[in-house]
């Protein structure tokens, strides 16, 4: 049988066993097996040129049983509606394995940003914002940055919703500059999360940091801090890459010298000659592999060529269910999407607190609080999957969605 890279209709059929696991019947699975709100908008955009262009945009609300929704926005070629919608799935999952007062959300707009002016990509923003301001807000459902956005589209988004708003309203986004009530940290917050499971992974299998062999599959918001941070601990980076292409060394990279190169979309291999495919990059020889990039990256076609002892996934959906179970047959300690990221969105609600609070917290302070939420969340799931013998995203799928059937049951929702 054909694999199934569909991301919305995999991520239902492991969130249907985790919740036949936790004994809840078909019912809830029927309330939690898609979002439940959808909106599709139409966004006119004037290019450079005086010529409209329309885009498509989407937003996602999976469910708000446990208070409003929390997700990113991606603008990418490849968005899709399933697309959409299973990011939002996982992030009802993230906020349940974290304890953050959320359900999930997500939002996308199918277009190329590096394909666009600064100019054209300000209009599209605001055009989305004020396509989706009936549907979002800072008690709603709440953006924050994902693929190809950034802390400067988070401002422009907020600007143009205080707008309509008639009022200063930061809370209705995260991933802010600074300046405008962004939070201290939230730019590093998705690699320092995916460092906290690296060694805590590392610690469970025995693997010294120090010297051990690091390969990164994206150079963008996520990949790039990571491989900063790993090779400040000592690590050896081996192989990084970006859309274009991969590099690799086998005594490690100069990860300083090509942070200061790489462009604002994650793009740094096109300065080099010596590139290796992203398929090479995943199938080399190393002692961790992070896919910090895009989905359906390992599949059942290459997970029995991967030579790493831990995978880690920062990026969203970039292993499928088929190749999960080929890692873990094979004693890979693979360390799921929705725990590993899960940083991210753990400083944006540090964000979005602030903003209501007034009052702002120094980056050790948010540090701390993010370690301890990201330490508590990888031993309980470590643990769970130990436990019950399965393999840590189904373990991570228990834990991430108990709370929401929790909270819809007590709703009497099911
Ligand atoms: N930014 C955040 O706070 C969070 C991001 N994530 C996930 O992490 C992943 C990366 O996100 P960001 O770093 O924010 O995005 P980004 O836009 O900053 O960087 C994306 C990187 O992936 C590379 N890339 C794009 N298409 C590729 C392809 N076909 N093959 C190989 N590389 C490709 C780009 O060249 C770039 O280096 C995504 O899956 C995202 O959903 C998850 C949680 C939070
Ligand atoms: O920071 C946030 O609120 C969401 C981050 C996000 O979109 C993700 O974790 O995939």
């Amino acid at each position: 049988m054909a694999e199934n890279l569909n991301l919305f209709t995999s991520t239902q059929d492991v969130i249907q066993e985790a919740l036949h696991k936790l004994g809840y019947d078909e019912g809830m699975f029927e309330l939690l097996k898609e979002p439940l709100r959808m909106l599709e908008v139409r966004i006119p955009v004037k290019m450079d040129d005086g010529a409209t262009k329309v885009f498509t945009g989407f937003r996602a609300q999976h469910n708000d049983a446990v208070g409003p929704t929390k997700g990113g926005v991606r603008f990418h070629p490849m968005v899709s509606e399933d697309e959409v919608k299973a990011l939002s799935m996982w992030m009802t999952l993230k906020c349940g394995i974290v304890d953050l007062p959320y359900g999930g959300g997500k939002g996308g707009i199918i277009c190329d940003p590096r394909q666009m002016s600064m100019g054209e990509i300000e209009r599209l923003s605001r055009g989305y914002v004020r396509a989706i301001s009936q549907f979002v807000g800072p008690t709603k459902d709440i953006p924050a940055p994902d693929v190809f956005t950034n802390s400067q589209i988070m401002a422009w988004m907020m600007d143009e919703y205080s707008r309509m708003d008639e009022f200063n309203s930061p809370g209705f986004i995260t991933g802010k500059p600074i300046v405008l009530g962004g939070s201290q940290g939230r730019e590093r917050a998705t690699a320092q999360g995916v460092t906290i499971c690296i060694e805590e992974a590392a610690k469970k299998r025995g693997i010294d940091m120090k010297g051990a062999r690091i390969v990164i599959q994206g150079f963008g918001n996520a990949g790039s801090f990571l491989a900063k941070f790993m090779s400040d601990a000592g690590a050896k980076v081996i192989g990084i890459s970006d859309a274009h292409g991969a590099l690799h060394d086998p005594n490690g990279l100069d990860i300083d010298y090509l942070l200061d190169r790489r462009d604002s979309f994650g793009t740094v291999t096109t300065l080099f000659d010596n590139t290796i495919s992203n398929k090479e990059l995943l199938e080399l020889d190393c002692d961790i592999l992070v896919p910090a990039a895009i989905e359906n990256q390992i599949t059942s076609e290459n997970a029995h060529n991967i030579r790493a002892s831990i995978v880690v996934e920062a990026a969203n959906g970039p292993t499928t269910t088929e190749a999960t179970k080929i890692l873990t047959e094979r004693g890979i300690l693979l360390v799921p999407d929705v725990l590993a990221s899960a940083g991210g969105v753990t400083v944006s609600y540090f964000e979005w607190v602030q903003n209501n609070q007034g009052y702002y917290w120094t980056e050790e302070e948010v540090n701390e609080k993010l370690y301890k939420k990201m330490v508590d969340a990888f031993e309980n799931v470590y643990t769970v999957g130990t436990t019950r013998n399965i393999d840590m995203r189904l373990a991570a799928y228990m834990v991430g969605v108990r709370k929401t059937a929790e909270a819809s049951r007590f709703r009497g929702w099911v």
